[in-house]
């Protein structure tokens, strides 16, 4: 019979700064995606909501903490070749948050104008949702990658929701 695919849980969170047009994006500077700018994120523990968990990660690899619930934006689904378990991956911005932006082990934070991103230093699904999270549109993709993690043989996109 069918065998269900398993899903572990991350999550995605963009720092905006409303005002000046501004996104924070983070060099990962070790482990998985190194050499990538990215939003901030990572696993969801136990004893803690997906939202919380944004929060947390955000905080931890940035020196920013949210000081309001963080807004879903979407949902990412991926999978990679040869690989049982697929990211399901929890995004969201947050436009209200206390402290600057400090350099951890893990990433060199830095503010990008949301109109001239770095895609070519970001992953290469990307640019396909970037323009969802700008116009506040709440959306789900799913994208399939080949073992590289950069060749994506399939994908799917959809706004959701309200
Ligand atoms: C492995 S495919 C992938 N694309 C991504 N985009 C943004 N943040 C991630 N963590 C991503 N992972």
């Amino acid at each position: 019979q069918h065998q269900a695919m398993k899903h572990r849980l991350y999550t995605l969170i963009f720092p905006m700064d409303i005002y000046r047009n501004r996104v924070l994006l983070g060099m990962k500077k070790r482990g998985f995606g190194q050499n990538k700018l990215n939003g901030f994120g990572g696993k969801v523990e136990a004893d803690e909501s997906v939202a919380q968990g944004a929060s947390r990660e955000l905080c931890e690899e940035s020196g920013l903490s949210p000081t309001e619930e963080p807004e879903k934006c979407g949902l990412l689904l991926f999978y990679f070749e040869n690989d049982p378990v697929a990211m399901e991956v929890h995004v969201f911005i947050t436009r209200s948050f206390a402290g600057q932006p400090q350099e951890t082990d893990e990433m060199r934070p830095e503010w990008f104008d949301i109109r001239e991103m770095p895609f070519e230093h970001m992953w290469a699904d990307d640019p396909s949702w970037w323009p969802y999270v700008l116009d506040g549109k709440l959306f789900v993709g799913r994208f399939w990658f080949k073992a590289d993690m950069v060749t994506i043989t399939r994908q799917e996109l959809a706004q959701v929701g309200s």
